[in-house]
């Protein structure tokens, strides 16, 4: 079936242009101008048509002869717009039409959001349409109250449905305005005559305080009897007033409740009680909304421009190319390999994506899923593949998957993904585009469902390409008001790009300069002001009966929240930890156990943890810390030990790199080609945001004080290690005061070398911890050891 000719040819490409129609700065000074100008001339021609219009009438029919002169203040022009507009069009409400292109100039001017114009066109429309029908039922034929729409609608409803029932249509109308445009409803209007009856009880109660000598009994009587008016039906509604209207030491308020009080059970008092309480302070948010707004946590930064589309990268190789002749040859040679142990197949599909291709086979019945899983090697042999990977059975499909890699993979740029569609739209909390899927789909995660990502894979597979997607995907979806970024960088040359954004997206420790943490102590201070701050956020959360950050930060913009009581707008943390093996390695237990109480806890009050690591051995990803990290992302690694480290199975072993990868959220892999973001465009991502308006400083973070000074010295002479003479001579021979070297001479594990260290520190041996530079020593020479360690005895 092998054709001759190899075709080739184009998978559809999705679009990838931005939805969003742009104009260049120039273009918006000249449309803008252009419309709020256009909306002034029609104002002073529709003003001049009141009083000139009637006398230009005659003139319209001889527009073009230049002798006929006509009155309009725009004169021809303005005389033929107002005809059109007022008199043939819509009545006086073409008023509005003025006002609303004159809007549109400055919306582009000022460059503000087309959403909030696109409404006002909406419903200005709607109100031109309304008003003109409404003083179309005042009017007369030709007249300019309603215009020649306004008066014929009229004519035509009258005739249908009568005078009555085109006003009653005309009310309909505005009700159903109101309820839309300005979500009135029938308890608000309520609530309307409610606090107003409220305000007149305050009043007279206030009146009756004044009135405490009985000198006008008459007044007195009367205001309090207007008083229990309004009280009753507050209490019972079926009291009558009259009762009521009593002396004040008659009107016994107690008589009308001690009824209730026995016949209802006492709960439902309280919970009047309760919503009581709760709709004053409702009350109040609602009124806070009304007169300033929710809460914009943007506004600080309200000109913020989030990155543009164009300062990504469109690369040559992108878009899937089909080769007809591989795809069947592949074909082919999973047929007859298997056809070879006998392994039928009924049928096969392919789907191709960015890296591999896979092949969907259902077997004949009757064949052991086992067998062909066994077959991986042969396959692989057979195509002359690497990276062959076995998927049996694909979940929730019935059939086999056999990926094999492309001869000619294709680049995944983050140019595509970000344009696409579905991170565009997305209404995630934490949006991460990561890349595409072997069907090419866009792969959208959300950070905050993860809650935390474990990132994996040997050197030079794509970590880093991939940490800066997840962070590109974030800033271009993420004012810096809403997420903050920690960044511990050991390499201290991966992230360093990111330190142009600190007083923009950057989170940072009070007293230090850098936002960008690439010292271990640091860390540790980082780490452990994390949790200062989750333990705050968590006070917040429980003083504001909120069950997470959402629902906080939605509270809080309803300003329903006091910020005297010290909340706040939260926005997210992300912590991103890139060589976290290096960081356990030299820090070990002070670096898990913040990290492992961060990542049980933190995931409600939005901070989010990203660890990379370049060894995904045992003694880096302890088993607490993959038990708090369900999602992770496996890049490729040398053996299966380590695939089984990641992601509890192997398969990331079988992967071809460079950017191929495994992500998994509890039990499906899902094969992943990630976005290919380059450091270029990340600079010029960061120059963008950087040269913008930024906060003053970087977001800061609670202050820790360390405690590793006082920890050290505690260390009792008699718990000291066997060895800790022979660490001690050999530091001051050396005169360098660092753990792998008594690993490396006195042949120890890190963490009794490490040990060592912490006591020949407590001894006065050496000087305490100053991050990756060697400790200083001392003692100046082993005489003055010996000394020292005589002197102790
Ligand atoms: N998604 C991708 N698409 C195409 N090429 C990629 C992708 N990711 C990485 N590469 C290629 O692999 C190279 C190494 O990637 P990267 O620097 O991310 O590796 P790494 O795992 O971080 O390595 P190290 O651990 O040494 O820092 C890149 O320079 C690039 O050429």
């Amino acid at each position: 079936m092998a054709k001759s000719k190899p075709k080739t040819k184009r998978a559809p490409k999705k679009p990838l242009k931005a939805p969003s129609f742009k104009l260049s700065s120039q273009q918006k000074l000249v449309w803008g101008s252009f419309l709020v100008i256009l909306g002034l001339l029609l104002f002073i021609a529709f003003v001049s048509f009141i009083f000139t219009g009637e006398a230009d009438q005659s003139t319209l029919s001889n527009f073009t002869s230049r002798e006929i002169e006509t009155q309009n203040w725009l004169s021809k022009s303005g005389a033929w717009l107002s005809d059109f507009f007022i008199q043939r069009g819509f009545g006086i409400a073409s008023f509005i039409f003025s006002g609303l292109i004159f809007l549109s100039g400055v919306y582009v001017l000022m460059n503000i959001n087309k959403t909030k114009l696109r409404k006002h066109w909406f419903w200005g429309v709607l109100i031109i349409v309304w008003l003109s029908i409404l003083l179309g039922f005042f009017g007369h034929k030709n007249d300019i109250l309603g215009g020649t729409f306004g008066f014929e609608i009229n004519s035509f409803l009258q005739d249908y449905i009568g005078k009555i029932g085109t006003i009653l249509l005309l009310i309909f109308g505005f009700i159903t305005y109101l309820a839309i445009r300005f979500k009135v409803t029938f308890e608000s209007i309520a609530k309307v005559f409610t606090s107003a009856k409220k305000d007149i009880k305050d009043d007279l109660s206030e009146l009756k305080e004044d009135i405490i000598v009985p000198l006008d009994n008459n007044l007195s009587e009367e205001a309090e009897a207007i008083k229990s008016a309004f009280e009753i039906p507050l209490e019972e509604k079926t009291a009558e007033p009259q009762t009521k209207v009593k002396p004040v030491a008659e009107s016994a308020p107690l008589e009308v409740k001690t009824p209730i009080v026995e016949e209802e059970p006492e709960i439902e008092i309280k919970v009047e009680d309760v919503k009581e309480e709760v709709s004053e302070s409702d009350n109040l948010a609602n009124k806070l909304v009304e007169d300033f707004g929710q809460f914009d946590p943007t506004l600080e930064l309200a000109k913020y421009q989030f990155p543009t589309l164009d300062l990504l990268k469109k690369y040559d190789t992108e878009g899937i190319t089909i080769n007809q002749e591989e795809l069947e040859e592949n074909k082919n040679k999973i047929v007859d390999t298997l056809k070879n142990y006998n392994i039928g197949i009924a049928s096969i599909k392919a789907t191709i994506g960015p890296t591999v291709t896979l092949y969907e086979i259902v077997p004949d019945a009757g064949i052991r899923i086992s067998k062909i899983k066994n077959l991986e090697d042969d396959i692989a042999l057979s195509l002359s593949a690497l990276g062959i990977r076995i998927i049996a059975p694909i979940p929730g499909k019935g059939t086999i998957g056999i990926e094999v890699p492309n001869k000619k993979s294709t680049i995944v740029s983050m140019r595509s993904v970000i344009s696409s569609k579905k991170f565009q739209s997305s209404e995630m909390q934490l949006p991460i585009a990561l890349g595409k899927t072997i069907s090419n789909e866009t792969f959208v995660v959300d950070l905050a469902k993860m809650p935390h990502l474990l990132m994996a894979g040997a050197t030079g597979q794509g970590k880093s390409v991939g940490l800066n997607a997840v962070l590109t995907s974030l800033l271009y979806k993420k004012h810096p008001a809403e997420v903050k970024f920690v960044l511990v960088d050991p390499k201290k040359v991966e992230l360093t790009l990111f330190n142009k954004i600190e007083r923009h997206y950057l989170a940072k420790l009070p007293d230090s300069e850098d936002a960008i943490i690439t010292d271990n102590t640091k860390v540790i201070h980082t780490l452990n002001s994390l949790c200062i701050e989750m333990d705050n956020r968590y006070e917040l959360l429980k003083n504001a009966f909120c069950r997470n950050i959402a629902e906080y930060n939605e509270k809080f913009k309803a300003r329903k929240l006091n910020p005297n009581d010290g909340h706040q707008f939260l926005p997210y943390i992300v912590l991103v930890v890139d060589e976290f093996a290096d960081l356990i390695m030299t820090a070990g237990k002070e670096v898990e156990t913040p990290i492992a109480r961060l990542a049980q806890l933190a995931r409600a009050i939005g901070i989010h943890l990203i660890i990379a690591t370049q060894r995904p051995s045992v003694n880096v990803i302890t088993g607490i810390i993959k038990a708090n990290f369900p999602a992770r992302i496996a890049f490729r690694v040398t053996s299966k030990i380590d695939s089984r480290t990641i992601l509890d199975g192997s398969g990331a072993d079988q992967l071809i790199g460079r950017g191929d990868m495994l992500y998994t959220q509890g039990n499906d892999l899902i094969r992943v080609q990630c976005a290919f973001v380059d450091t270029p465009e990340v600079e010029k991502i960061t120059d963008f945001i950087g040269a913008q308006k930024a906060y003053p400083d970087a977001y800061l973070l609670p202050e820790y004080v360390g405690e590793e000074s006082g920890t050290s010295l505690d260390i009792d002479k008699s718990d000291r290690d066997k060895l800790f003479k022979d660490a001690a001579i050999v530091i001051v021979t050396a005169q360098q005061g660092s753990a792998s070297l008594l690993q490396r001479k006195l042949k120890l594990g890190y963490n009794r070398a490490g040990r060592l260290i912490d006591q020949l520190e407590a001894a006065g041996i050496v000087g305490p911890f100053e991050g990756s530079k060697a400790r200083q020593v001392l003692v100046p020479d082993l005489l003055a050891l010996d000394k020292l360690l005589e002197d102790e005895i």
